[in-house]
């Protein structure tokens, strides 16, 4: 399918939620493709061919949303899955860095023993916003040894200028809202 095609499909999908974004309600939500089985098979099919011809060592997926749409794509892929976590979630000796959101600060986690020494990282989380998430988790792996060649989001928010932040990383979203 084409990638003009996907984008309407899933954006009539996630215009479904109630208060879809309009002036003053800016929330771009997912859940509405979680909840039809047809247009999360697209979005994980839509990956899997974007991805056809990369060799990927690992994908790690940035907590919450993220872990829902890494795990089926590593699973079809028979890939390890590194879950990204914030502060507090993982038991083991982790790394940490943290990260700008639009309003405010928080800290990410890894498990060190997760991340492949210089293995080629995807980095999927369910939305691009500002960057701040993807560009922290980015340097994350970086720091516990990993490479980070590919950035996906299944939505994502241009007008808030996260190739800003992203630069030098490939960056690959799904259906894109220009915040009108
Ligand atoms: O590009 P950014 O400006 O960094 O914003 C994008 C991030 O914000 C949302 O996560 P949130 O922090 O709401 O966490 P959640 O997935 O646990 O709900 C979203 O799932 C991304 O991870
Ligand atoms: N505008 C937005 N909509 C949904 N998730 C977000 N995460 C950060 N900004 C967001």
């Amino acid at each position: 399918m084409y990638k003009a095609d996907i984008a309407a499909k899933l954006d009539a999908v996630i215009r479904r939620v109630p208060n879809f974004p309009k002036p003053g309600v800016l929330f771009y939500d997912i859940t509405s493709i979680l909840a039809d089985p047809e247009s999360f098979r697209l979005v994980i099919d839509a990956m899997d061919q974007r991805y056809q011809k990369d060799d990927f060592d690992a994908v790690a997926a940035i907590e919450a949303r993220g872990f829902v749409f890494a795990a089926p794509f590593a699973v079809h892929r028979g890939l390890p899955l590194i879950l990204i976590r914030k502060a507090g979630k993982l038991p083991g000796e982790t790394i940490s860095q943290k990260i700008s959101l639009e309003y405010g600060e928080d800290e990410l986690h890894v498990h060190l023993t997760d991340v492949p020494e210089n293995g080629r990282v995807l980095l999927v989380d369910d939305l691009i916003a500002t960057g701040g998430t993807l560009s922290g988790a980015a340097s994350l792996i970086r720091k516990a040894g990993g490479e980070v060649s590919d950035l996906f989001g299944v939505v994502g928010l241009p007008f808030l200028n996260y190739s800003d932040k992203l630069q030098d990383l490939e960056i690959t979203t799904l259906v894109d809202y220009l915040g009108e």
